[in-house]
C-alpha cells in the first residue's frame, strides 16, 4: 500500500516520540512491502514561532492533501504560565480538529498483564480491563461563543450541541460495541446540564437501532469514581469533548503510564493518531518520555487502513518490550537507563525480525546488562 503521512511533531517530546514511530512504520514498510512516505511540517508553539500561527495554512494544506496524520504533542510553559497570551499552541491542535471535521477521538485504554503491579490501583481491579473511549471531539464548550468583560472579571465558554453531532459519534460508539463487548455507557451531567439532556434523548433514540447493545448511563461525577472502583464494568464510553478529556487521563492510571495511551481522531474525511498525552515540557530532549502511545497511535493508523497483520506486529512488539522491561523511566523501575529512542529500536528490531523468536537484541544495552 502506497501512504502518504503528514507528521506534525509540535512542542516539547512530541518530535522525540513521533521519531520513534516513524521507524516502526518505516519498518512496517519495508517488512510488509508498504511504501510511506512522510512529509513534515509545524505545528503549535513551533509554528508560532516559525510563522507567528500555530496552524500555518502550509500545515493545513499538507494534512487535507495526505492519507493520514501522524500528530505529536503541542504546548509550552511560556503560554501555559500567561492566561493573557492570545496566540496559543492548542488553539492549532484545536483547528485541525475543527478544519478536519475529526469528530470522534477513540481512546483505548487497556491494563497490560506485564504491568498490573505498575498502576497505584489494586491488581485485582484492573487486571483484564479493556475499555474504548469515545470522545466527542470538535463540539462542546471547546468551541463554544468565549467572552470575557472588558474590565476582565467576568468570563464565559458556551457549551452547545447539536442532534447530529451527537448522532454521528454516537453511532461510531455502538458500532464499536457490536464488535466489542455490547455495552455503551454515556457519561453526562444530566441532573444538571441541558446539552447532557440532550446527550441523553438522542443516544436512547440511537440505541434501539443497536439491540445487542446494552446502553446505561453514568453521571460524569459518579464516572470519575467507578473508573478507579471498578473500571471493569466499562466497554465502549461514549462522552462529549470535555467529560472525555478528563476521564481519558484519569484512565490512564489502570495502564501504570499516560506514556502508552494512544488515539485516534477520525471524521468522514481525515484521520489523525495522537499520543493523548501532552508536550510533557519537563522531559523535552531528555531522551527519557514514553514513545509507546506515539507507536501505538502508528498502530492505529495501520488497523485505519486496514492494515490489521501489520498493527498487530506493531501491538506484539510493544508487548514484548513491556514484558522485558525495555521501557522508560515511567514505567520500568529495573533498568535505570532505557531511553525513548532504546525502545524504539527494539520495537524497530523486533519488527524487523518477526519469526525470531531467539531474537538477540544486540543494540539494546542496558547498563551492565544485555537482553538477549
Ligand atoms: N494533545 C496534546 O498535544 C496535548 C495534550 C495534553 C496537554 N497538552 C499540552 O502539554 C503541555 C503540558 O501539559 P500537562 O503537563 O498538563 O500534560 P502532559 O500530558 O504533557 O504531562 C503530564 C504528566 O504526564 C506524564 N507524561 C506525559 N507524557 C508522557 C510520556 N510520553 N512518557 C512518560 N510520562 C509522560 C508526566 O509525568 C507529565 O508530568 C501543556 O501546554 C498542555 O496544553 C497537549
Ligand atoms: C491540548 C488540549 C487542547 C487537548 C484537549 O483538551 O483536547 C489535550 O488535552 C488532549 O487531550 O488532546
Ligand atoms: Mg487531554
Amino acid at each position: 500500500m502506497k501512504l502518504q503521512i503528514a507528521v506534525l511533531p509540535g512542542d516539547g517530546i512530541g518530535p522525540e516520540v513521533t521519531n520513534q514511530a516513524i521507524k516502526v512504520l518505516k519498518a512496517i514498510a519495508s517488512e510488509f512491502d508498504h511504501t510511506f512516505k512522510f512529509k513534515t511540517a509545524d505545528v503549535g508553539a513551533v509554528a508560532i514561532d516559525n510563522h507567528n500561527n500555530p496552524l500555518p495554512d502550509a500545515t493545513l494544506k499538507l494534512c487535507k492533501s495526505s492519507d493520514a496524520i501522524l500528530f505529536g504533542a503541542i504546548g509550552h510553559p511560556k503560554y501555559d504560565n500567561d492566561p493573557s497570551a492570545k496566540v496559543r499552541p492548542e488553539q492549532g491542535l484545536l483547528k485541525l480538529r475543527k478544519e478536519l471535521e475529526l469528530f470522534a477521538n477513540i481512546r483505548p485504554v487497556k491494563a497490560y498483564e506485564s504491568l498490573l503491579d505498575k498502576s497505584p490501583l489494586k491488581r485485582h481491579i484492573i487486571k483484564g480491563v479493556d475499555i474504548s473511549i469515545y470522545r466527542e471531539l470538535t463540539g462542546g464548550i471547546y468551541f463554544g461563543k468565549k467572552e470575557l468583560s472588558e474590565d476582565g472579571n467576568v468570563a464565559s465558554d458556551l457549551c452547545e450541541y447539536s442532534r447530529e453531532e451527537i448522532e454521528r459519534v454516537a453511532h461510531l460508539a455502538f458500532e464499536a460495541a457490536q464488535s466489542r463487548n455490547n455495552k455503551v455507557t454515556l457519561v453526562d451531567k444530566a441532573n444538571v446540564l441541558e446539552t447532557s439532556r440532550l446527550w441523553r434523548r438522542v443516544v436512547t433514540e440511537i440505541a434501539k437501532q443497536y439491540g445487542d447493545v446494552e446502553l446505561d448511563f453514568l453521571f460524569v461525577d459518579n464516572a470519575a469514581m467507578q473508573m478507579i472502583l471498578n473500571p471493569k464494568q466499562f466497554d465502549v464510553i461514549l462522552t462529549e469533548n470535555m467529560f472525555g478529556d478528563i476521564i481519558s487521563d484519569e484512565a490512564s492510571v489502570i495502564g501504570g503510564s499516560i506514556g502508552l495511551l494512544a488515539s485516534a481522531s477520525v471524521g468522514k474525511k481525515y484521520a489523525m493518531f495522537e499520543p493523548v498525552h501532552g508536550s510533557f515540557p519537563q522531559a523535552t530532549n531528555k531522551n527519557i518520555a514514553n514513545p509507546v502511545a506515539s507507536i501505538l497511535s502508528a498502530a492505529m493508523l495501520l488497523e485505519h487502513f486496514e492494515l490489521f497483520s501489520e498493527a498487530q506486529l506493531v501491538k506484539l512488539a510493544v508487548e514484548k518490550s513491556l514484558k522485558l522491561h525495555i521501557s522508560t523511566p515511567d514505567i520500568n523501575s529495573k533498568y535505570d537507563n532505557v531511553s525513548t529512542s532504546k525502545v524504539g529500536d527494539f520495537i524497530e528490531d523486533f519488527i524487523n525480525n518477526p519469526g525470531d523468536t531467539n531474537m538477540n537484541f544486540t543494540n539494546i544495552h542496558l547498563g551492565q546488562s544485555t537482553i538477549i
